[in-house]
């Protein structure tokens, strides 16, 4: 074990001011997380935080305060972990206890996630996998080109809401666009109260917009449509190009060089780039996915409630959702996460009423259509729309 080592260990999360906190802090960790690891139990409040840095098939990259070293779960954890969203993820944070005299750590436990990207997986809730953790911002990227595509960013937004993380959409390759802000309206019109940005990274116009998010410590993600022109603005933002296929050089804390498989990556302006398959395939509202498909678990439950109108507020009687969170067979982000689509979706709707009034009196009534999906989650969403109004 290292000097550094037996100093810090222990006494870390006692004294923020370390050298080793330093190198922590300009992966992300700050007070918030301080916090939330100093409410975990006593016997992992004493370890070493760590955030996860790439994910293997049986092991972990992990940033710790004594630099990059590998790490796999304790057989504890692994055993109590139900879900596969229980395990660690690129961005988590974890305690970790070094092993002596190597460079490699143990993983003991995950400090509460702030936000989550999950890939919903067709065998249910068991396999929803976690494709990215802890991220402050998502952007969502479009072209501005034939492929720009209005109800493609939409569903991208109920996934943004869904994660917790704060969505920031792009409109990619602007150079190629005789008239963007006809874009950026219609992107407004369904994305309310969401920032939209012209990027060109061809022309290097935009950056400075995206400055008040990338601030040193920052998580960000990218998500968008294969060829919007994702690793071309990672490279810009990036200032250089950004070997992330082949793992980056960068210097760990004993000065050497490594070279690792990096899922999340360091920008020269001190903002973090999560960027991981899941992340840039993410897919999950188009075609076949539906609202009610990804919360099927708590519409199932919905439907036993004694009351039809139930709001399962944790008040009416005989709320079979309300029953399931106290039971611990629902998660209570989830349900959480699940008010905010539909709140989200309501307002949605509400607004495509309000469209389809005016182009009814324009044009005799016929309403606009839409891909199946996203009419079935309309459809439900309108429903609650009317209980709103
Ligand atoms: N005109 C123009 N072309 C761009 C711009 N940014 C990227 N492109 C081009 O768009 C194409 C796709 O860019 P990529 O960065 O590979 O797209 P991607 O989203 O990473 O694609 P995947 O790797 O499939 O996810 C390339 O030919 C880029 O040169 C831009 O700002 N303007
Ligand atoms: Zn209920």
């Amino acid at each position: 074990m290292s000097i550094l080592n037996l100093q810090f260990k222990g006494d870390h999360h006692l004294n923020l001011n370390t050298i080793a906190h330093e190198l922590l802090k300009t992966y992300g960790w700050n007070d918030h997380w301080e916090n939330a690891a100093s409410q975990l139990s006593e016997k992992y409040r004493q370890l070493t935080p760590a955030r996860v840095m790439a994910q293997h098939s049986h092991s972990y990259q992990i940033m710790t305060p004594d630099g990059e070293q590998t790490a796999v779960v304790s057989g504890k954890y692994e055993f109590q972990a139900q879900l596969r969203s229980d395990f660690p993820a690129v961005g988590d944070w974890v305690m970790t206890e070094p092993m002596p005299g190597e460079q490699r750590s143990i993983i003991h436990a995950m400090v509460p996630r702030r936000s989550a990207m999950i890939r919903r997986a067709a065998g249910g809730v068991m396999d929803d996998q976690v494709v990215g953790a802890n991220m402050d911002y998502l952007f969502i990227t479009s072209a501005l080109n034939e492929d720009f595509n209005v109800r493609r960013i939409e569903r991208y937004m109920i996934t943004a809401w869904e994660s917790g993380a704060t969505p920031v959409i792009l409109l990619t390759k602007a150079d190629l666009c005789d008239e963007p802000v006809v874009y950026k309206n219609e992107v407004e019109a369904v994305a309310p109260g969401v920032p939209v940005h012209f990027v060109s990274a061809l022309r290097d116009q935009g950056k400075e917009q995206l400055a008040p998010y990338m601030r040193p410590g920052a998580t960000i993600a990218v998500t968008g449509s294969s060829g919007v022109g994702k690793s071309t603005l990672l490279n810009w933002l990036a200032g250089e190009e950004k070997q992330h296929t082949s793992g980056i050089r960068e210097s760990d804390a004993r000065g050497r060089h490594t070279t690792t498989h990096r899922e999340l990556f360091l920008l020269p302006g001190g903002a973090l780039v999560l960027d991981t398959p899941g992340m840039r395939e993410l897919q999950l509202w188009d075609a076949q996915d539906g609202w009610e498909q990804a919360f099927s678990d708590i519409e199932e439950l919905a439907a036993q409630c004694r009351y039809r109108d139930c709001k399962h507020n944790g008040t009416e009687p005989g709320c079979a959702v309300t029953a399931a969170i106290a039971e611990g067979t629902l998660d209570a982000r989830r349900f959480s996460n699940y008010k905010k689509t539909e709140r989200e979706l309501a307002h949605l709707a509400r607004k495509e009423r309000a469209t389809a009034k005016k182009h009814s009196k324009q044009a005799g009534g016929k309403s606009a259509g839409g891909k199946p999906a996203v009419a079935k989650a309309r459809k439900s969403s309108r429903d609650y729309a009317e209980e709103l109004d």
